[in-house]
């Protein structure tokens, strides 16, 4: 199924001054909404310019780009000598894409607080160490729930606990709808929660295919099983439908999804396999609606929060990794720079 295109490239060329070398040429290529897309490539091959280009902040020397949604970009390098601090800065932005300034300070002063930034509010940008400054990079491109997120190397930097909650925000972003396209110089970055992905190989950008899937194909469950994966075994209230966020985040796998609820009613459950992993079964008689979700690692928690704190809440039986699948080899990638631990100096 063909998702509505947020931002479309049509013969999309960029060449730095007048007789410089292409960088791109005959770029075609559309963001469907709610998508995560990877864009792969060797260094220079031209991904930061294809991403400034959908993130308009850079215009094509030829071709057309159609459709400007709601855009937030994390640049590869943020110009942190800016005369603001840190709350002021993403007050500010939020401020700019439309937020009252109650609602954007609330919004800057949580995803500091997200980032494990909360102690840096009032200091100055300039101030702040590399790992922080890649925090309010990483916050500013959040705070107003862009319709297009572009992120460019953003988990550079950021130390173990910010890269996981920027993995939780990109799945935050994707399940309500919005878009988002990134580069990271890990090939196993959102590995299985990737929809689509493009390589940009000399002035080319050409869809990548994975094993199994035809270019073209909106298969999710395909994605998943390319990367880390959690299956989940929930039970929900008597007719109810999944969470939104849920449905959106998960694949129902067939083995419970087509069952006829009343089949597991006051029964046990008898647990059953997928790739090899086995669910426990659970000693509690089950009643209602059993569901097996197959979820990317990377929104697992998200899945878990939306069906404990739905109304009534879903009861979750088991949680389990699945193994990964082997696929393709994953292109060729720089090899990763050094992370900081993202301390600041005041
Ligand atoms: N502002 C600019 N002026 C001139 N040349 C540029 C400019 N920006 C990029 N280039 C050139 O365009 C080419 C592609 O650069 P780009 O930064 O898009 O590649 P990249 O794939 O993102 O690289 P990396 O993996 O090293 O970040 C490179 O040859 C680069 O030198």
């Amino acid at each position: 199924m063909e998702r509505d295109l947020v931002v479309r490239l049509g013969g999309v060329g960029r060449r730095y001054g007048v007789r410089g070398p292409w960088v791109l040429r005959g770029v075609d290529l559309g963001i469907g909404a709610g998508t995560l897309v990877r864009v792969e490539g060797a260094n220079g091959s031209g991904k930061s310019t294809l991403l400034r280009i959908l993130a308009g902040i850079d215009t094509p020397s030829e071709g057309r780009v159609s459709g400007r949604p709601r855009t937030a970009f994390v640049p590869e390098r943020f110009p942190a000598a800016m005369p603001f601090t840190a709350l002021g800065y993403l007050t500010h932005m939020a401020r700019v894409h439309g937020l009252a300034r109650g609602a954007a300070e609330r919004s800057a002063e949580q995803w500091l607080e997200r980032f494990g930034a909360g102690g840096f509010l009032r200091t100055p940008l300039s101030h702040l160490s590399k790992g922080s400054s890649q925090k309010v990079a990483v916050a500013q491109a959040l705070v107003a729930a862009p319709d297009l997120l572009v992120l460019d190397e953003a988990w550079t930097g950021l130390d173990t606990a910010a890269r996981a909650e920027l993995d939780r925000a990109v799945a935050e972003r994707t399940v309500e709808g919005g878009s988002v396209v990134f580069v990271d110089h890990d090939p196993r970055r959102l590995a299985g929660a990737v929809e689509e992905a493009y390589a940009v190989d000399g002035t080319v950008v050409k869809r990548r295919t994975f094993e199994g899937t035809s270019p073209t194909a909106d298969d999710r469950e395909s994605a998943m099983r390319r990367g880390p994966t959690v299956v989940i075994v929930t039970r929900g209230p008597h007719g109810a439908e999944l969470p939104g966020p849920v449905a959106a985040a998960a694949v129902e796998t067939a083995a419970h999804a087509h069952a006829p609820a009343s089949s597991y009613e006051g029964t046990r459950y008898e647990g059953t396999t997928y790739e090899g992993a086995s669910c426990e079964a659970t000693d509690a008689p089950v009643a209602g609606r059993v569901t097996r979700l197959m979820v990317p690692e990377s929104h697992s928690d998200l899945v878990l929060r939306e069906l404990l704190t739905a109304r009534p809440p879903w009861h979750v039986v088991t949680v389990e990794r699945a193994p990964v699948v082997p696929g393709p080899a994953p292109a060729p990638a720089p090899a990763p720079a050094p992370e900081t631990d993202g301390r600041a100096h005041r």
